[in-house]
């Protein structure tokens, strides 16, 4: 029996509970791969008052079976003509509405069906809960946060603090593959990932985890490979059953908490995430994950990327190239 004490011990280990606070989450694509698990994770998150789960197929009957789990918020499902009613009094919406690749394609190869996805939900979220965080998981992430970005913008109501891309797949890969290598718990090996979510945009920088510095020469090139590139891992496995899904909604389901805590004001909550950033701006590169500080209005503080070696400068010159080029496509899907 999965009794409360043990829903309990389970949302402790992977969620922190401090200073807990009412919060409304709607969930976009529910139904999905990634939908059902994140929903089941959201609703051990104690933070979480009322979760309402919206897709345009499925959604009331995940939403019934995760409503029979023994924890504080109220669920409700909705069906694919109450998008509006899903996002009323949304806090935080959380979006893997979409397409999956299959093997063979880039991430980018979803773009033509998924940016319509976003485009619409993000003009229903604009209108109904302007002020809800937005955590965009759809890919390509690189060019739907730029999509939704946009559409808030032109409806007025642009706040680029609370639009996130959802890259923490990329930090949990990269702390789960290093710990790997070095051995231990990943929690004591957390690594800082930079730039977008797809291929060589994402950065992970290992010299900043002193366990990764022994870490050199070919081991070191294949274990950046790794993380760049661990998401073909899991499309070749399923063999044209998806992509990552479970722990997809694990690293939803983190981000969430995160985000979460910080509006809760919990103070020196600081991950990962893909969000409007003055960093590289001056190139053309409106968007850009790297720490940033959450807190009740979103990102809070976008800290620079620290000192880089060398090698990481390298692979940052090729971030910053794949990134500018995936940003102009959201945005010219728009005009
Ligand atoms: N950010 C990241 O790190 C990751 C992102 N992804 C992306 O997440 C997305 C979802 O992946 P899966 O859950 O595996 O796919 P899936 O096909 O299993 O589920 C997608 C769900 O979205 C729903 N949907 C489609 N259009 C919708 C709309 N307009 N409104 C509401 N719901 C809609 C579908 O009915 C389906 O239930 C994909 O684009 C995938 O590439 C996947 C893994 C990691
Ligand atoms: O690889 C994919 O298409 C799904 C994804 O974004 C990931 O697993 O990182």
């Amino acid at each position: 029996m999965f009794a409360r004490s043990a829903a309990r011990k389970l949302a402790a280990r992977q969620f922190s509970t401090s200073a807990a606070r009412n919060i409304n989450v709607t969930v976009l694509g529910a139904g999905g791969g990634i939908g059902q698990p994140l929903s089941l994770l959201l609703k051990l998150d104690p933070h979480v008052t009322k979760l309402n789960l919206y897709d345009i197929r499925g959604a009331p009957g995940v939403a019934a079976d995760v409503s029979h789990i023994d924890t504080a918020s109220e669920v409700e499902g909705f069906e694919a003509d109450k998008l509006e009613e899903a996002l009323e009094g949304a806090e935080v919406i959380v979006v893997p509405a979409g397409v999956p690749r299959k093997p063979g394609m880039s991430r980018d190869d979803l773009f033509s069906t998924n940016a319509s996805v976003i485009r619409d939900l993000a003009t229903a979220a604009a209108k109904v809960a302007p002020k809800a965080h937005l955590c965009i998981i759809t890919n390509p992430v690189n060019s739907m946060v730029p999509i939704a970005s946009r559409v808030y913008d032109r409806a007025g109501v642009y706040d680029p603090k609370r639009i996130f891309g959802v890259s923490t797949l990329d930090v949990v890969r990269a702390s789960r593959f290093l710990a790997g290598i070095v051995g231990g718990d990943p929690a004591d090996t957390p690594v800082t990932v930079i730039g977008g979510h797809s291929g060589e945009t994402i950065v992970p920088l290992f010299s900043q985890t002193p366990a990764a510095k022994r870490i050199t020469g070919e081991a070191y090139k294949k274990l950046v490979h790794r993380v760049q590139f661990g998401g073909d891992e899991v499309v070749q496995a399923k063999a044209g059953a998806g992509s990552a899904t479970l722990s997809m909604a694990y690293a939803g389901a983190k981000f969430t908490n995160a985000l979460l805590r910080g509006i809760a004001g919990e103070k020196g909550v600081i991950t990962p995430s893909y969000v409007r950033s003055p960093l590289y701006e001056n190139e053309g590169i409106e968007f850009f994950a790297s720490n940033v500080e959450l807190g009740p209005n979103g990102a809070e503080k976008i800290y620079p990327l620290g000192q880089l070696t060398a090698e990481e400068e390298e692979y940052l010159k090729a971030c910053k190239d794949g990134l500018k080029k995936n940003i102009q496509k959201g945005f010219a899907f728009l005009d």
